[in-house]
């Protein structure tokens, strides 16, 4: 499989401490790479910095062999690299169906303001956008929710909507932000299974993870951080056994690697 996305000799400097330090690999088309490591190890700082929210201190990020890293995020995000929407970004007094039609118009060729307008570019993708987010809405599993105003949505659900609204944004890859984080076995589990589907429709993610099991289970390849740097790369069985990644987390608060 070709890569999509590469991440070369990426570092990220906050005054004397180093976050990222001189970070390689590559994402490749149709994979789900997970990047772990204890507290610390620089995971957040990592994704910032592919999703352009943060620029890199030195090195850089290629999607599809163009350059991203120095891009704003939005541009970054119509380029194919979108993060998932986080719980706040959501628009709690809109309808689930709603939010994913705004989301759209990350995609739009009508300006926000044609929309309101209800200039004739802004009709088309408007009933453009309405069929595209039931069918997003359907895949997702949140069809019967549509019309549910989000604030009130159980916390599984909200989850799914925020990955609906990247969709609606059309991503190349997509970046989850801990997407199993706080929910129970079950809810851990059907969100394994959805993360595999959007793979099999042909997405790419990428993903930071704490949940050591569910890891285990979705990823194809996971890079695994420490302190900054990468101290290991390969499937799940080849990062379980790996002495390095045992130490690192050894003594750290996470759960124990394994299952
Ligand atoms: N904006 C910032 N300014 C200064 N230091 C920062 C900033 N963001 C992160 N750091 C530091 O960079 C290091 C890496 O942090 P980061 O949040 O990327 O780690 P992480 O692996 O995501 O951690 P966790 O698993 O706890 O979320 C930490 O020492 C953190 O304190």
């Amino acid at each position: 499989m070709a890569d999509l996305l590469e991440v070369s000799a990426l570092t990220k400097r906050f005054g004397g401490l180093v976050a990222v330090n001189n970070v390689s690999f590559s994402v490749r088309e149709k994979e789900i790479l997970s990047v772990i490591g204890p507290n610390g190890a620089g995971k957040s700082t990592l994704f910032k910095l592919i999703s352009s929210f943060l620029r890199p201190t030195s090195g850089q990020v290629r999607l599809k062999g163009e350059r991203i890293s120095d891009l704003a995020p939005h541009i970054a995000a119509r380029k194919g690299v979108v993060r998932t929407f986080q719980e706040t970004t959501i628009f709690k007094n809109m309808s689930v169906r709603e939010n994913v039609i705004i989301a759209h118009h990350l995609r739009s060729t009508a300006s926000l303001i044609g929309f309101f307008l209800g200039t004739g570019t802004a009709k088309a993708d408007e009933a453009a956008f309405g069929a595209s987010a039931d069918d997003i809405l359907e895949l997702l599993g949140l069809s019967s929710l549509a019309g549910e105003i989000a604030r009130n949505l159980p916390h599984g659900h909200l989850r799914a909507l925020g990955i609906a609204i990247g969709l609606a944004t059309n991503p190349s890859i997509l970046l989850l932000d801990e997407p199993f984080a706080g929910m129970n076995h079950d809810e851990t589990m059907r969100m394994v299974a959805m993360v595999k589907r959007l793979r099999e429709l042909g997405l790419t993610i990428l993903l930071v993870e704490h949940d050591m099991p569910a890891v285990m289970k979705i990823s194809d390849r996971i890079v695994v951080l420490n302190f900054g740097e990468k101290i290991a790369e390969g499937t799940p069985a080849q990062i379980q056994n790996n002495d390095k990644v045992i130490e690192a987390y050894l003594g750290s608060e996470d759960e124990a690697i394994g299952l």
